[in-house]
């Protein structure tokens, strides 16, 4: 019988987050100061807990598109140079004291530059201010690296251009691609261009897919985009059946999927909220993890799920009964998908992962 960790050992224990928006990660105070600073004067709040509290209501209307209505207030405040960097480097510390030992961050550039910044300049604050947050992190005594990952927004028409700053700024900390925004009629193939250039660079993109719309929206960003991994991905098991035995029947996209370890970035909180899934104890996550699927735990937007990834993987923890080793195996997959290098990847999981788990009592793994 598996011991259920307590909060604390979940705190403890080397994370990897492959899905977390940097734009939905702010501190609600944070929100304010910059509020304050910049002049913006719409947000909905004005103290830290009432908006921390507006942000979850908010998001919680069961509505992708409404749930992205939010975004409009942690947008609004990050235009200039200062808050970018703000904000990043407080991204980096925050997730550093929650545990988390290599984290992929993700924005929309496209969405800073309401102000007069360019593209390069946001992304380049965003990477400074990593580098800080990093570096302070590092003197509190908990080490984290951050890649980044640059957002094109699916209903904009921008995402050539954000795919060539992704290969730009490669070197500098930028690690891969990503399309967000509303899903249901805004097919990924409507970007093809970007994703064949991208192809063409290898380099690497992730989509979401298989949130707010179907396997159509699945089998596009794999088969006609060639994502290497999946955004959310929940939808996945409406190709799931149950066969004559009772047992799990995959369909061929599902197959797929599985067999060629389709990495399933999944947000449990964020799907609640946004109605992908009824509640966290329904969530497939549990199924998906039994089948094999290659999944990973992540947060999507800590702020307008009042989260963390310790959080999201206590909330697993109490529904599905998992133990320390379960939550090893998430992390290994996490980190065995990021879009680093293979040799820093197992570097990662050989020095910090497995000794930090083998530290707070797991069971050696049976692989
Ligand atoms: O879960 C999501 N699905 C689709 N789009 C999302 C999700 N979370 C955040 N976004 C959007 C809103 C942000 O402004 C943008 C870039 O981070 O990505
Ligand atoms: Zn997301």
């Amino acid at each position: 019988m598996t011991t259920p960790p307590t909060p604390e050992q979940i705190r403890l224990a080397p994370k990897a987050l492959l899905h977390d928006h940097l734009d939905g990660g702010l501190r609600a105070a944070t929100v304010l100061d910059l509020a304050r600073e910049t002049g913006y004067d719409r947000l909905p709040a004005q103290g830290p807990a009432e908006l921390e509290t507006w942000f979850h209501e908010a998001a919680s209307s069961g509505s992708l598109e409404r749930y992205l209505e939010t975004f409009a207030h942690t947008v609004g405040v990050m235009q200039t140079v200062g808050a970018l960097q703000r904000v990043a480097s407080e991204c980096a510390q925050d997730l550093a004291a929650d545990g988390v030992v290599y984290a992929e961050v993700r924005f929309a550039p496209e969405l800073h530059v309401e102000e007069g910044l360019a593209l390069e300049q946001v992304v380049e604050a965003v990477l400074e201010g990593f580098r800080l947050g990093t570096q302070a992190a590092a003197a509190a005594g908990r080490s984290v690296r951050i890649g980044t990952l640059l957002t094109a927004m699916r209903h904009a028409a921008r995402s050539s251009e954000i795919a060539e700053l992704a290969v730009r700024y490669r070197d500098a900390g930028v690690v891969g691609f990503d399309i967000a925004g509303a899903e249901a009629g805004f097919p990924p193939t409507r970007h093809l261009d970007a994703f064949e250039y991208l192809r063409r660079e290898n380099a690497h993109f992730t989509i979401h897919a298989g949130e707010a719309f179907g396997l159509p929206s699945i089998w596009e960003a794999l088969q006609w985009c060639g994502a290497d991994r999946l955004g959310h991905g929940v939808r996945i098991v409406d190709d799931l059946t149950v066969g004559v035995d009772g047992a799990p029947k995959l369909g061929r996209l599902a197959a797929y999927v599985r067999d060629t370890r389709v990495p399933l970035e999944m947000c449990p909180s964020s799907n609640v909220q946004t109605g992908a899934v009824a509640s966290v104890a329904e969530h497939p996550i549990g199924l998906l993890r039994k089948l094999g699927f290659r999944v990973t735990v992540n947060t999507d937007n800590r702020l307008m799920s009042g989260t963390t990834l310790s959080r999201e993987m206590a909330l697993l923890v109490d529904a599905f009964g998992y133990g320390l080793e379960d939550l090893r195996w998430f992390t290994v997959n996490a980190m065995k998908s990021a879009f680093l290098p293979f040799d820093e990847r197992l570097a990662l999981i050989e020095d910090i992962i497995k000794p930090g788990y083998a530290a707070l009592g797991a069971a050696p793994s049976a692989r």
